[in-house]
């Protein structure tokens, strides 16, 4: 991408922190709910199944908006998508902070879903706008870890006010930073000098998803988040708890301080990748490929041990599996440079749907598959031995192999269809011909 006159000026980098601090408010709303649970199991009489719900609500909501979310960034720039989202995040924790029924915390939890789901796709889109494309892996890399951030103020602050507030004002409280979101975006965000190229009026929603779709490296990107996330988000949002302590034995502490490394993994892997990625943008795919593999070879090695896994070969599995989070921006990077400008938010948003589908898909199954085990084997039989983790997981191992299929296929019609621009040779997959923004 050739640099314009705002690429990288003092602006640019004022859009961005303004952008990621509303993407750093979106994950904290996003995980204050999750943090607020016995809190809201008194507040709302709720059951285990009903609080796990308010979760499915959210993430249904979230992954079920982002194409449409995509066409919306596209038709109206991001400015406005960011600035709604915060608004429908401060509704929604507005109406949770007064809800004292299952139904109204759930009509809340839809509205920030909403809200959510309306800023990420937003502020990667914002990326190419203001920056050089040299920086903007680096750039992409950086904004997810920011956002993980979120989820250390709803961890530690919003649970101070919580224990010391009560249910109401620290809720209260959420929207009111969302408050904050929305003024900071609306003052300080700009679409850029680029905004009037959003493309001109109807059917334009049918034509952009169609034309996103259409190009293979939207599909690559899907695939390549698809595969890469999901195995991160089953881990943290369901499985990875129960099965560190009820199946591998592990301390309710040890456990916790495990799931710690994914956010320190984040914090190195991250750079790492976004500089890799930017200095071989031609190895993408491969690069996604080998932390693939390491995900499926140590979910392999763990899943076949016998009996309990010792403690470094569990720190090596979580090291992998949280190495997914920073792999999947890779696909945003794919969405981004196979697209021409005015489709790209579309596209951001069909490559987000796919790690959190499988996610979903995942987490589901494999909690069918625990319950079945536990049926089979008769009444009183244990539901979360290391033996039924061991099949249930394995599911994983079926989404993966689906997911390097469709990465596969993907690349190589994304490589015939360089080659048929000429684009693309072998010499150039190599690295060796200085082209760039191949997978
Ligand atoms: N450093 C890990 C960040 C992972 C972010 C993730 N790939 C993603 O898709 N995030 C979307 C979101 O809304 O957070």
């Amino acid at each position: 991408m050739a640099k314009a006159e705002h690429h990288d000026s003092v602006r640019s980098w004022v859009v961005w922190i303004v952008s990621i601090t509303a993407y750093l408010i979106a994950v904290t709303q996003r995980t204050s709910f999750g943090v607020a649970g016995l809190e809201a199991t008194d507040r709302f009489d709720a059951s285990a199944s009903i609080l796990a719900t308010f979760s499915v609500v959210q993430l249904v909501v979230y992954a079920g908006l982002q194409i449409p979310v995509g066409i919306l960034v596209d038709r109206w720039g991001p400015r406005a998508m960011i600035t709604g989202g915060a608004a429908l995040m401060m509704v929604g924790q507005l109406l949770l902070a007064m809800a004292d029924s299952v139904g109204a915390g759930l009509v809340g939890r839809f509205f920030v879903g909403a809200g959510d789901a309306m800023t990420f796709v937003s502020v990667i889109r914002l990326l190419p706008i203001w920056f050089s494309g040299y920086r903007i892996p680096m750039l992409t890399q950086a904004t997810g870890m920011v956002g993980q951030l979120g989820q250390l103020l709803s961890l530690i602050p919003f649970v101070a006010l919580l224990h010391a507030w009560s249910w109401t004002p620290a809720f209260l409280s959420l929207a009111a930073l969302s408050v904050l979101g929305f003024v900071l975006a609306l003052v300080l965000i700009s679409n850029g000098p680029l905004s009037n190229e959003v493309p001109p009026a109807p059917a334009r929603a049918r034509v952009l998803l169609s034309n996103a779709w259409r190009e293979p490296g939207t599909r690559l990107g899907f695939w390549t988040h698809f595969t890469t996330q999901f195995t991160t988000n089953v881990f943290l949002l369901t499985w990875g708890y129960p099965f560190l302590v009820s199946g591998q034995g592990v301390s309710p502490a040890t456990a916790s301080g495990l799931l710690s490394i994914f956010v320190l993994v984040a914090l190195v892997a991250g750079p790492v990748l976004g500089s890799a990625v930017a200095r071989h943008p031609h190895r993408r795919s491969a690069i996604a490929f080998n932390v693939i593999g390491a995900i499926a070879l140590s979910w392999l090695v763990v899943l076949l041990w016998p009996g309990q896994a010792p403690m470094w070969l569990l720190v090596v599995l979580i090291v992998c599996v949280a190495l997914g989070g920073p792999a999947s921006m890779i696909a945003f990077d794919f969405a981004r440079t196979f697209n021409p400008s005015h489709v790209i938010g579309t596209a951001t948003g069909i490559v987000n749907v796919g790690g959190f589908l499988a996610a979903l898909v995942t987490v589901y199954v494999v909690g069918w598959l625990l319950d079945l085990q536990q049926k089979a084997a008769g009444s009183g039989a244990e539901l979360y031995s290391l033996d039924a983790f061991r099949w249930a997981l394995s599911f994983q191992f079926l989404v993966l192999f689906g997911g390097v299929i469709g990465m596969v296929i993907t690349r190589n019609k994304a490589r015939r269809n360089m080659a048929a621009r000429g684009d693309y040779t072998p010499r150039s997959a190599r690295g060796l011909s200085g082209r760039t923004e191949i997978e």
